[in-house]
């Protein structure tokens, strides 16, 4: 069975990807999500999965900056997955029950560093009195909290953890939006058999030619005039020189297609540089 470098365990990656990709793999955990990258970089797995982007923060900056820039990693796969956030921790001691605040005692909150601006809310309403201490994972915040059994220090992570992990639920849901969802992107450097899907995209960075005003413009024409979609486009630093980017760009279609390449031809025959980051299957989120 192929082997799978997941940011683990009992972690929100696992759930997806376990969700996603069933049991017909080998999942194998990492508690830090470059040495996600770099097992599936060295060939210690055959794949790897990585958080890339939410519905409230958008790009997990840091995952599409390492797939940038450290890694030579093909896109394989995407899929989107619903994130259910919950506080992990202990009840109040005796006495330091608070009816205006019912996790007023929490002093600590421990989890992944995009968990905050996805439960902004209720941690502004309920722990605006404890401080954010970002750890590797949510497990890994759950794991602390358990060894530690001290009810001022609590984690938001998932269920699994907090049954893993013997750590009790206190308050189940926490994120600022119901349909809170992550997309995952699956990389490898050999292609997979997976499930067939009706939706192919293409990722492509672009760097634009110098002094060419208007290259940009240019660029979506080449897609727009061919009615391809483009599903999100991002200017990203390039980190050789202040001010001159490159643009991460999600496109709606496959290298198959008869209009995609010929868009790509017409790009780089301005002068652009195109990198293709993969062309793989996009899949809804089904339970
Ligand atoms: O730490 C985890 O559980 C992860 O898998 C990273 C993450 C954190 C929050 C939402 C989605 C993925």
């Amino acid at each position: 069975m192929k082997r799978v470098a997941i940011l683990g365990p009992s972690t929100f990656s696992e759930e997806a990807t376990r969700h996603f990709l069933g049991e017909d793999f080998t999942y194998v955990s990492y508690k830090l999500i470059s040495e996600v990258f770099n097992a599936t970089s060295s060939g210690e797995t055959d794949l790897g999965v990585i958080p890339i982007e939410n519905t409230l923060e958008g790009s997990v900056h840091l995952h599409v900056d390492w797939l940038v820039h450290e890694v030579d990693l093909p896109i394989r796969a995407e899929w989107v997955f619903p994130i259910d956030m919950n506080l992990i921790g202990y009840p109040a001691p005796e006495g330091r029950m608070d009816d205006s605040n019912p996790f007023g005692y929490i002093r600590k909150v421990l989890s992944h560093h995009v968990v905050p601006a996805q439960c902004s809310r209720f941690m502004k309403q309920y722990l605006s009195g404890a401080e954010f201490e970002q750890v590797s994972s949510t497990a890994e915040g759950v794991r602390i909290v358990s060894s530690l059994q001290d009810p001022s220090v609590a984690a938001i992570g998932t269920a699994i953890a907090s049954t893993n992990y013997g750590v009790p639920m206190l308050q189940k849901e926490i994120q600022d939006h119901k349909d809170n969802m992550t997309r995952f992107l699956l990389v490898g450097k050999e292609a997979s058999e997976l499930k067939s899907s009706e939706d192919m995209k293409t990722t492509i960075l672009v760097t634009l030619p110098e002094d060419y005003p208007g290259a940009l413009h240019q660029v979506l024409s080449a897609f727009a005039w061919r009615r391809i979609n483009l599903s999100k486009i991002e200017s990203k630093p390039t980190k050789k020189k202040l001010g001159t980017y490159y643009f991460y760009i999600d496109i709606a279609g496959s290298l198959d297609s008869v209009l995609l390449p010929s868009a790509i031809q017409e790009i780089e025959a301005i002068g652009c540089q195109v990198r293709i980051l993969g062309c793989y299957p996009s899949y809804p989120y089904t339970n």
